[in-house]
């Protein structure tokens, strides 16, 4: 097998508070051009993980590196893109513009009160294509739906052109056709644009199909090479909470 460096080598780690084990343990690998999705119970520490995977809390035991680097010498951070958990619920008078918004995901890469050069220009324009929210780019974000918003939360993240990106739980609040095509925009991203994709999810049904690989997240963690079998397996389904038979009377509906 051709040895490839991992974006992400997690081994043996662990996050305790107040002698409780929030994480137990959990061990992987992400690789470049991955789409993975992470499922599992409420309150399993899915969010804490990516909060460890992007330095926003440290690990108590075990190894996090990024790129080859420990966290702690990491300083690439452009090269990861976040949208966390309910990033597209904003106040309906809040002040800015779809491009403006999209804009702030270029902030780091520009000199404090520098001009914003015609790179930043392209690129912003360019997420917003990529996340189909172009032609939205004068409205009041605030004006904007549900799911319109969450793309332009995915553009913002998108315009310092990350190798990968992380979302948490994407689709809060969001209808049914709106994360159909949000999942479609995802996985181009992922095909054409060669993006690594990793994020948490709850709605298992609408993304059955489509995975790589599958990280169930329940204070330890299941990793699943081959989701479509790792999802029909009963003993995910008791161990994890997960209906293991409604994913797989969906794979059937098609
Ligand atoms: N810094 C911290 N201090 C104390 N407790 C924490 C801390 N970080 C996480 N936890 C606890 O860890 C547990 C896991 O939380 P986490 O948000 O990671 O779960 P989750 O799987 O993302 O849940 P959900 O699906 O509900 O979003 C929770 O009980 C949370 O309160």
């Amino acid at each position: 097998m051709k040895f490839r460096l991992p974006i992400f080598d997690v081994k043996n780690l662990y996050f305790i508070v107040d002698n409780q084990e929030i994480l137990s343990n959990v061990s992987f690998e992400i690789f470049a051009q991955d789409y993975i999705a992470i499922i599992g119970p409420n309150g399993g520490g899915k969010t804490t993980l990516i909060r460890i995977l992007l330095g926003l809390e440290r690990e108590t035991k075990g190894e996090v590196r990024i790129f080859g680097k420990r966290i702690k010498d990491f300083k690439e951070w452009q090269k990861i893109g976040y949208v966390p958990q309910r990033a597209s619920h904003v106040d309906a008078s809040f002040p800015a513009t779809t491009e403006d918004v999209v804009k702030m995901g270029r902030t780091s890469k520009q000199k404090l009160f520098s001009k914003e050069s015609q790179e930043d220009k392209m690129r912003v324009e360019d997420a917003m294509k990529k996340m189909d929210v172009y032609h939205l780019k004068d409205k009041m974000i605030g004006t904007l739906s549900g799911g319109q918003r969450q793309r332009v939360m995915c553009a913002r993240a998108l315009a310092s052109r990350p190798e990968i990106l992380i979302l948490d739980e994407p689709n809060t609040g969001v209808d049914v056709s709106s994360q159909q095509r949000f999942y479609e925009l995802l996985r181009e991203l992922n095909t054409k644009e060669k993006i690594t994709i990793v994020f948490i999810t709850h709605d298992i049904g609408v993304i059955a199909d489509d995975i790589a690989r599958l990280f169930t997240i329940n204070q330890k963690a299941v990793i699943c090479n081959n989701p479509k079998e790792a999802l029909s397996c009963e003993e995910m389904s008791e161990l994890y909470g997960i209906d293991a038979h409604l994913l797989h009377n969906h794979k059937h509906e098609h």
